[in-house]
């Protein structure tokens, strides 16, 4: 491939969006990883090696193939057929960025197979157009913490390092939710009162990352904009959103459209009350009630973004021989 390479390997992080009120506005980049690998070939052949990815198309219909296809239109390539591989460890549907990890990987690979003639920002902008919102593929791109707009047609963004000892748990419940019927659930309008609510918070909470006030933290959490109408999608989170400080976190939120929930900790001032948040968690979003439907994992914030490089094996054989680098 002139200028370009023969395969390379992309690396994306799992990212937890809105953190409470900053709905399609704010997000952070999570150490869970999906890799997307792509070479050039005389036929198109797509592996879908993560857990979960039963149900997805594995021709020419998968999102993955259509996004290689739009970066090289727009660099006025041709590269119609490719050998395509993708695993993962985001699960799917579960509000942890599985789909903006897939479109920020494909990206990134197709990109870098013809020598990375679109800028970072223009990939931002794309994955944006094609998510819709920036706030999940943003710190997939970036890492960190990524505050982020979106006019429908330009992107803006700022990335910021996140603060010092905070610490993420997360409650992945075993059912699935789709971000669109997430999005469905909310209303078209609001009232002055909401957007003010969750304006100021949401400024609140981007300035105390920021300087690392994690005690503040605390005060800015709370959202009118999508979580009170998710509640009924996702059993438990009303009462984790409520009680989650009085049990050890600084705050909690629905991740992304659920119906995972994440809670930040400080690590400075947790006292051992660690397990005592992870037990809060498991039998607040347990649905069965046993706590064995809900996977507990604290996953600390990933300061790296999309990472593309040239690869020497195929993926699957990295896999199979435990050579990614998790
Ligand atoms: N590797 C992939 N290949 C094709 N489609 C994918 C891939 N990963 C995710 N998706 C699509 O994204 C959907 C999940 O996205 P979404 O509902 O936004 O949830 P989330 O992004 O929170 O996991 C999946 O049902 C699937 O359609
Ligand atoms: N702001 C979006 C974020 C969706 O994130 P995802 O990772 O669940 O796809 C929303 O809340 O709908």
């Amino acid at each position: 491939m002139p200028g370009g390479r023969e395969r390379v390997r992309a690396k994306v992080p799992a990212t937890s969006a809105n953190l409470g009120p900053g709905f399609d506005a704010l997000g952070i980049a999570l150490s869970l990883y999906a890799w997307i690998e792509m070479a050039p070939a005389d036929e198109t052949s797509i592996a879908l090696l993560g857990n979960g990815t039963e149900g997805l198309p594995s021709d020419k219909s998968n999102l993955l193939y259509g996004i290689a296809q739009r970066v090289f239109d727009e660099a006025g390539v041709r590269v119609p057929e490719l050998e395509i591989a993708f695993a993962g460890d985001i699960p799917l549907a579960r509000g942890l960025g599985s789909s903006a990890a897939a479109i920020v990987g494909a990206l990134g690979a197709a990109n870098a197979l013809i020598g990375e003639p679109l800028p970072r920002d223009e990939l931002f902008r794309i994955a944006t157009e094609i998510e819709g919102h920036p706030d999940n593929v943003g710190p997939a791109i970036y890492g960190g913490i990524v505050t982020a707009i979106w006019d429908g047609e330009r992107a803006s963004h700022i990335r910021l390092d996140v603060p010092a000892g905070l610490a993420t748990l997360v409650a992945i419940p075993t059912y699935e939710l789709l971000t669109s019927k997430a999005r469905a659930a909310l209303p078209e309008t609001y009232s002055r009162a909401d957007a003010v609510f969750n304006l100021s918070r949401a400024a609140l909470l981007t300035a105390a990352f920021a300087t690392g006030k994690l005690d503040v933290v605390r005060h800015a959490m709370q959202d009118r904009l999508h979580q009170p109408y998710r509640a009924p999608l996702v059993p438990g989170l009303s009462r984790v959103l409520s009680e989650a400080s009085a049990r050890g976190a600084l705050g909690a939120a629905l991740s992304g459209a659920g119906p995972t929930a994440i809670a930040f900790v400080d690590e400075a001032s947790a006292n051992g009350r660690k397990s005592e948040l992870e037990t809060f968690l498991r039998e607040a979003m347990s649905v069965s009630g046993d706590g064995r439907d809900v996977e507990l994992r604290w996953l600390a914030p990933s300061a790296e973004g999309l990472v593309v490089e040239a690869a020497s094996d195929r993926l699957q054989d990295a896999l199979s021989e435990g050579g990614l680098a998790r």
